[in-house]
């Protein structure tokens, strides 16, 4: 990556900013970010009112509103027994989700566009931390390659259009997230939203075993999603630059220690067993954030603290996720 690429981005605060999947964990982060750094014009439309995977309603919708920015953080989304379940709708909804909203976007003349892959997109047994430049160097997790390929066909289409039109459009890799406003179903979830509601519940239940998925032995790496949308407006006002962007905290936990301080959170103190039949995916996937880094950003949430708070907010929320 050149260091060049990062240089100061004037952003207009009364630009109309589109975030698509303003509802989602990612999404209203960023919208949350954006309002409070005095963006006044922000857009979003929910999934009903716009399915971007309907090409001509989602060109109508740009034709209309005609936004300047554009933050594409809509996506079909879920964890690692969604991914391996249903890897032809995390292929096809994603590509044709991004498809349409970036050639609208093209064709509508949008000044600047942020992609969200993801940490997945990089060969599952790569050197570790992964630096951006591993990207097509290796095969990828099995589990997620369907996203993975899709979260890739993304990064190409941004550096195409930055080849063939010469936009200034970003793209920004962030590892695995968590925070207020997460999935929380049982099976379609990520490990995080997934263990406080299993903890949570057995504190509630007495429950005196707890299974969790896999062996306990991969390592991920967690970032607050508060992190992510103050990363992802820190892109967006200093760099312009064809490669995707590492967004992550630079350290990773193994997911039995990650299983350990949940319950230990919400105050669990029974068993915890392993299903070794589930799958583990990826062995480790950390993220190498020293480009971020050197820019000048950092996450700043620390991982007891973001439990915490997430815990608090599931607990505030939980009868809208019983079932
Ligand atoms: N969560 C994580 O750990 C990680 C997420 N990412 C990336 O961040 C981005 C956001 O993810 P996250 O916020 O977690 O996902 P969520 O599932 O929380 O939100 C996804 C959003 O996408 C919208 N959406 C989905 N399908 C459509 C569609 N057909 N038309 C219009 N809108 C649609 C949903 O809208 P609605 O609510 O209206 O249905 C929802 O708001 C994604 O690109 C994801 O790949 C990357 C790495 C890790
Ligand atoms: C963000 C990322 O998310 C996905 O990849 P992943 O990191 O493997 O996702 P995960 O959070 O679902 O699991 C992490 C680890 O945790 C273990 N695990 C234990 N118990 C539960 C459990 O109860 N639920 C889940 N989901 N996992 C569990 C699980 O077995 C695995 O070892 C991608 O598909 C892709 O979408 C992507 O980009």
């Amino acid at each position: 990556m050149d260091p060049a690429a990062f240089k100061p981005q004037s952003l207009d605060r009364d630009a109309k900013v589109y975030v698509a999947g303003h509802r989602g964990l990612v999404g209203s982060a960023i919208w949350r970010k954006l309002e409070s750094e005095g963006f006044t014009n922000l857009i979003g439309r929910t999934s009903t009112e716009l399915d971007l995977k309907n090409r001509d309603d989602v060109f109508g919708f740009f034709s209309e509103e005609k936004p300047q920015y554009v933050v594409l953080a809509a996506a079909k989304v879920g964890g690692i027994m969604a991914n391996n379940s249903y890897p032809v709708d995390f292929l096809s909804e994603n590509l044709q989700i991004q498809v349409n909203t970036m050639d609208a976007a093209l064709e509508n003349d949008v000044e600047r566009l942020l992609f969200l892959g993801s940490s997945c997109i990089y060969p599952k047994l790569a050197p570790q931390p992964l630096k951006e430049e591993y990207l097509l160097t290796g095969h990828l997790e099995p589990t997620n390659d369907a996203y993975a390929i899709a979260k890739i066909a993304g990064i190409l289409q941004v550096q195409a259009v930055r080849r063939q039109y010469g936009k200034p459009w970003i793209s920004a890799m962030p590892t695995n997230l968590y925070g207020p406003g997460d999935n929380f179903s049982p099976t379609g979830s990520h490990v995080m939203p997934a263990l406080i509601r299993r903890y949570d519940e057995a504190v509630r239940d007495g429950t005196e075993t707890v299974v969790n998925w896999g062996t306990g032995s991969p390592l991920r790496e967690f970032l607050h999603v508060d992190d992510m949308a103050s990363a992802c407006l820190f892109l967006l006002e200093n760099y312009d630059g064809p490669e995707q962007v590492n967004v992550g905290v630079g350290s990773d936990v193994s997911i039995k220690e990650l299983a350990e301080t949940v319950a230990s959170t919400v105050g669990y103190t029974g068993r915890m067993e392993w299903d070794a039949s589930q799958p583990d995916g990826t062995p480790r996937k950390l993220m190498d954030v020293s480009k971020l880094a050197a820019a000048g950003w950092t996450a700043s949430v620390s991982l007891e603290d973001g439990i915490r708070q997430t815990v608090d907010w599931f607990r505030d929320h939980r009868d809208s996720f019983r079932g």
